[in-house]
């Protein structure tokens, strides 16, 4: 780790803080070389106590998570005091489409992670209005892969399932398709099937599995819902069936499209260029230090410079 906050100021000018949550703060900044708007989520050590493995989580999943709808981690600096994630901006604050979170998830399990937080305030918008999931702190990835049991209990009370609820192991992709059911129905009705203040009294509405249906759900919505929230979790809809349902295929004749559109370890040759001669080296060296994917500099602006492309700017550096 180096010593002060001089490696970050070296490569972003750092602005307000455009939000917090539990024991990150995290600041608008700009990548001075690409000129590209970043968020920058800043924790510091001595608040993170035990929770800095949950840190190295995040920051190992995000390492191997690249795709439209997830957001991107550019860059980690460490140094003695702190830990700074580079972060893919997206202002456009919480909202969420529906078939995209299927996409974002489909391509996470699809990665070997299950999310275990998904909740309205982990969907993020970004400048062109597209869906950004995010914090992957209570993610996991089963050594034996999705198909293994996981223990801990985590995520938020209100999108938990009974399985987990009842301490029971549960398949991680079982329970993120529980928690988009319960997604579903908060953006279908405007507020949760479970909810209490007293958190014995959610529980035991979870593990009954009971709860209201609004008149103006329609019987498509009220069916995949029930399919969805299933206590059984063997009896629930899996994400493949999700894709092609038909009530998340209305209008459309194919499943959702989920496959990364930029898969790790992809190479342009365009952003290649623009850095060679920037950082005057050969593009041989270049391609290497980029393939490298140290989420350090090169690999910052290496990302920017990929982001720009894909919006339609100029591939330049300053
Ligand atoms: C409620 N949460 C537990 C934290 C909250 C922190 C601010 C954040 N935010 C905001 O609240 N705006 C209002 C602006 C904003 C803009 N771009 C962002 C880009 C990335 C992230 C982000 C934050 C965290 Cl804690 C992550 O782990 C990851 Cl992977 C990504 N947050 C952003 C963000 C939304 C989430």
């Amino acid at each position: 780790p180096v010593e002060s906050t001089s490696e970050l100021l070296k490569h972003y000018e750092v602005y307000e803080t455009i939000g917090s949550g539990g024991f990150a703060k995290v600041k608008l900044g700009i990548h001075i070389l690409t000129g590209e708007k970043v968020a920058i989520k800043i924790m510091e050590k001595k608040d993170l106590g035990v929770r800095s493995s949950l840190v190295k989580i995040e920051i190992e999943a995000m390492k191997n998570l690249s795709h439209q709808h997830v957001c991107r981690l550019y860059h980690v600096i460490e140094t003695s005091s702190k830990i700074y994630m580079v972060l893919e901006y997206c202002p456009g604050g919480e909202l969420f489409d529906y078939t995209i979170i299927i996409s974002a998830l489909a391509y996470v399990h699809s990665q070997g992670y299950a999310h275990r937080d998904l909740k309205p305030e982990n969907l993020l918008i970004d400048e062109d209005h597209n869906l950004k999931l995010i914090d992957f702190g209570l993610c996991a990835k089963p050594k034996g892969g999705l198909g293994f049991e996981l223990l801990t209990c985590c995520g938020s009370p209100a999108y938990a399932t009974p399985e987990l609820i009842q301490g029971k192991a549960y398949i991680g992709s079982e329970a993120d398709v529980w928690s988009m059911g319960i997604l579903l129905y908060a953006l279908l009705c405007g507020f949760l099937p479970f909810d209490d203040d007293n958190c014995m009294v959610l529980y035991r509405k979870i593990t009954r599995g009971k709860y209201s249906n609004p008149h103006w759900l329609s019987p498509a919505s009220i069916l995949l819902l029930n399919q969805m929230m299933q206590v059984d979790p063997k009896r629930r809809l899996t994400m493949k069936q999700l894709l092609d349902h038909p009530w998340v295929m209305k209008g459309y004749s194919t499943p959702v499209e989920w496959h990364s559109k930029h898969p790790l370890g992809h190479i342009d040759e365009d952003c290649i260029t623009e850095m060679a001669v920037a950082f005057k080296q050969s593009r041989q060296r270049t391609i290497q230090l980029v393939s490298d994917c140290k989420y350090d500099q090169m690999t910052a602006t290496y990302l920017l410079l990929l982001a720009k492309k894909h919006q339609g700017r100029p591939v330049r550096l300053r």
